[in-house]
Formats: structure tokens, sequence, C-alpha cells
């Protein structure tokens, strides 16, 4: 059997095969369907807008000979996107097959449903269809649908995704704030901290970038075919078309209004977008990363799920596949957010139609990340600290004491006390190249001329206690 025959269709990419479940909540927003409906509301919006007014021209119609529509035939026309469904979708497939051209598809569909509209809506009428898509280029169309798919997105999908990690961590942060945790710098023993701590800088990190997508501007046009209201004034002379078009961009559509663009709108808030988004990815890389390293340590132990398999012929393992899987993804999610950032802010003269193109995958992009969130979440909820690995690695090196043993003799050495010098010679000695124990570090100390009070103080210290301030630094990760 040819697995092209079987329905419904084999899905050829991962996103929307074996990951589906994952990525589903996108369809909603980022899916070709989901892009023609919003066609069809910005649409539908415009011919709202073209016969009723709007404040600022004192409730007219804008367009002259046009009657505004009665509220239950703007319910009508309101359902036409709404009502959009498979039937819908078939229809519009229909018409795109002829034209070729699939804003011009959602016009023929529309006009379908005018068509179709019950008797008694008198203004919804074959008169009506010359009002749909009225002195419209595909780009007024097509940007401002972009613009709501992907705003609805990020609000509704992805940052709420992002903000539950986020949260997980900072809750984690503050749990394990105290918890003491062996340093590596290089790969070699260095200066504790706490577990805490270093979640916290991821919090810390994540937060900055949520911040940036807070005040991130989606921006809109509708301007026409070149940016110029030619044949909006051509065809109303009398309107104030700048007027209309920054109403319809800030309060109909709800985006920030760009007044000066060519055929199409810049994108350049796009590429400011996905590159925080993919900043983001990196940061949470370097996260699935390090946690795959504490796992491989046994500073997190993993909790084995009741039934799965960890390796296929070596019984004992569990493996850190929810970490390996994100990882994969975030970078698969850069490399498209990455394109999509570079390539989009450019267009040949008054525009070419690479943009269209490339913002298809705008969902894959997006959904790469959306499936690596998934996974790091349940990664994420399936460690905990190790503390017999945890108290161990730091019980085998105490040679990390050097650091405060030799800065406490500079400190002592600069207020005037004798027999404090070279403290960093002296230490490397006693530290580098050989093992340190409890016994040896105290020796040390005595050894040395210090005063009691400081002697004191650095006897109490173990590397599990040399963790500075640590824990209230977790304070500032919001
Ligand atoms: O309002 C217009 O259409 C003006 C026209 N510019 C266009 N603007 C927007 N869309 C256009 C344009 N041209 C083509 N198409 C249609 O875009 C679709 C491209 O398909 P794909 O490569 O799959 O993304 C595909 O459906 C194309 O038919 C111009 O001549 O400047």
């Amino acid at each position: 059997m040819k697995l092209t025959d079987i329905t419904p269709a084999i899905a050829l990419t991962p996103l929307d095969g074996r990951y589906h479940k994952a990525t589903a909540p996108l369809v909603e927003f980022l899916s070709e369907p989901a892009l023609n409906r919003e066609r069809m509301r910005v649409e539908v919006e415009w011919m709202i807008l073209l016969a009723n007014g709007f404040e600022g021209n004192g409730n007219r119609p804008v367009v002259d000979g046009v009657t505004p529509f009665t509220d239950a035939e703007i319910a009508f026309l309101r359902s036409i996107p709404e009502d959009f469904g498979a039937e819908g979708i078939a229809r519009h497939a229909a018409h795109e097959a002829v034209t070729h051209h699939d804003v011009k598809a959602v016009e023929y569909y529309i006009d379908d449903q005018i068509d179709a509209a019950p008797a008694e809506l008198s203004n919804i009428n074959d008169r009506l269809k010359t009002l749909v898509h009225f002195a419209c280029t595909s780009e007024d169309i097509n940007n401002l649908s972009i613009a709501r798919c992907v705003k609805n997105a990020m609000e509704q999908v992805w940052t709420p995704a992002f903000t539950a990690i986020i949260d997980h961590l900072a809750a984690k942060a503050d749990e394990y704030r105290a918890k003491p945790l062996l340093s590596l710098t290089h790969g070699q023993p260095a200066t504790p901290t706490t577990l805490g701590k270093e979640l916290a800088v991821y919090v810390y990190r994540l937060n900055r970038q949520l911040r940036h997508l807070a005040s991130q501007e989606y921006l809109g046009k509708i301007n026409g075919a070149t940016g110029t209201f030619g044949a909006h004034l051509a065809a109303c002379p009398d309107v104030d078309w700048i007027a209309v078009s920054r109403e319809f961009v800030t309060n109909r559509m709800g985006l920030t209004w760009n007044p000066l663009t060519t055929q199409i709108e810049s994108h350049d808030w796009q590429a400011e977008l996905y590159s925080t988004v993919s900043h983001a990815n990196r940061i949470m890389h370097n996260l699935c990363v390090d946690v795959w390293m504490y796992i491989s340590r046994g500073v997190f132990a993993q909790v084995p799920v009741k039934g799965a398999t960890g390796s296929s012929t070596m019984p004992h393992k569990v493996n850190p596949i929810r970490f390996e899987n994100a990882e994969a993804n975030f970078e698969l999610s850069c490399s498209l957010l990455d394109t999509l950032s570079a390539t989009l802010v450019e267009s040949r003269w008054q525009r070419d139609l690479t943009d269209s193109t490339t913002q298809r995958n705008i969902g894959s992009a997006l959904g790469y990340s959306l499936l690596a969130l998934h996974n790091l979440k349940g990664g994420l909820e399936s460690i905990h600290p190790n503390d017999v690995v945890i108290a161990r690695e730091l019980d085998e090196n105490w040679e990390v004491l050097g650091e405060p043993i030799q800065t406490a003799m500079r400190a002592c050495e600069l207020r005037g006390l004798p027999g404090m010098d070279k403290p960093y010679e002296k230490v490397k000695e006693l530290m580098r190249g050989h093992e340190i124990s409890k016994e040896a570090v105290e020796a040390f100390i005595d050894q040395q001329a210090f005063d009691p009070e400081t002697a004191a103080r650095l006897k109490a210290l173990t590397p599990a206690s040399y963790t500075g301030v640590a824990d209230r630094l977790v304070d500032f990760d919001r």
C-alpha cells in the first residue's frame, strides 16, 4: 500500500505528525486555514469601517453611496470568518485552484457568502461585492492578518508556555536557594554556589526576554498597492484616507499603525520578535545542556516513569531524553527564526513575493520552540537534586577553600598584619596538584599569623558553607 493513499493524509513533518499533540495549540493561529480566516476578518472589518465610518468622520460612510450596515448585517458579515470550517476550507481551495491567488480566493469566498445571505439582510446583496477588498492590495490584507495571527499565537500559546518554564524555575530557585553546589569553571572544581542561585541566573535571563516580548510592537499597514493611497484618492478624493488607515490598523485591528511603507509592511517588527524568541530559545538551550550535564554528574536524579524504557539494551538506564529533545527542537526553531529575521527585512523595490513564502513557516518556527518548551517542562518536572552526590562532590574538593584563604590573607596584609606576604603563592603551594583534606586546610590556617577572629572565620568554612550570599541573590531573579 502506498502511504499517500491513506486518509486522513499522513503528515510529512514531525510537527504535524509525531508531535502534533504538543504543537496543536498553534494550529488555531498559524495554520493555513487560520490565516485565511484572519484574512476574512480583516476584509469584513474593512467593509464595516467603510460602510459605517468611525468617530473621526462623524460615523458616516467613508465611501459615498454605501448604506451603513445594520447590527444584524454586521453580525452576518462577522459570522463569515467565524463559521469558516471544513466545508469553507474546501471551497476556498477550489477558488484558489482557479485563481492561483490566495487572497483573491478569499475575496471570492466572501462573495459566495454574500450570495447565500438571508434575504432580510437587504444590504448584503450582489452590489455589496464591489466593497469587498475595496482599494486594497493583497498585502493590505496579508500583513494585518499575519500580524494578528502571530500576536495571538504569541500571547495565547507561546508566551504562556514560556512563562510556565520561568515560573517553574523561579519556584525551584527559591526552594534550592540555600542548597550548596560545587561549581565547575572550565570543567574544574571552583568556588561553590547554590543550586537555587544557578537556576535564578536562568530566571533572570529569561525574564529579561519576557519583558522584551511584553513591549514588542506588532505593526500593520493599509495603504494600497505601493503605500501611497493612490487608488483610494482616485476613487474617493474627499476622504482623509490617512485617518481611515490609522483608525483601522490601530483601533479595529489592535496593531501599531505603520504610516510609511512600500507595498509591503516592512516586517521589521517580525525580525525583532523572532530575534527575541530565538535568543530566549538559546538561553533555554543552554539550560537544557546544563541540566543534562548535572544529570550526568548525578547532581539531579530523574524520576523513572513507570513502564517506560530508558535504553533498549541497558536496563539500568533512565535517559534524559526530554532535555535532548528540547535541545534539538530549540536548535531547529532558532534556525528557522534566524532565517525569518534575516530575510523578511529585505524586498526588491516596492515588493517581491519571497516574504509570502517565508512567512508560511512562522508556524514551524514557533512550533519547534513550543515543542521544545513542552519537553523542557516535562524534563524539569521529573528531576530532583540528589543530596548524597551534591554533598560528596563538595566534600571531595576542599581545595576550593584556597580562594577565601588567600583573599583573607591579602586583607590582613592590607591591614598591616605581618607574615601575610605572597598569599597567592603560599596557598598555591599547598593546594595545587594534590588532594586536600579538611585537616590540611585547618593546619594551613593555623600555620599563618591570622588574627584570631579571621582564623576562626576561615576555619568555620567548608566547601558547603562557602557560598557567599548566593541564597540572597535569588531574590533578584524577577
Ligand atoms: O494585490 C496584489 O496581488 C498585488 C500583487 N502583489 C501580490 N501581493 C500579495 N500576494 C500576491 C501578489 N501577487 C501574487 N500573490 C499571491 O501570493 C501567493 C504566493 O504564494 P506562496 O509563494 O505560496 O506564498 C500566491 O497565491 C500569489 O498569487 C502585485 O502585483 O504587486
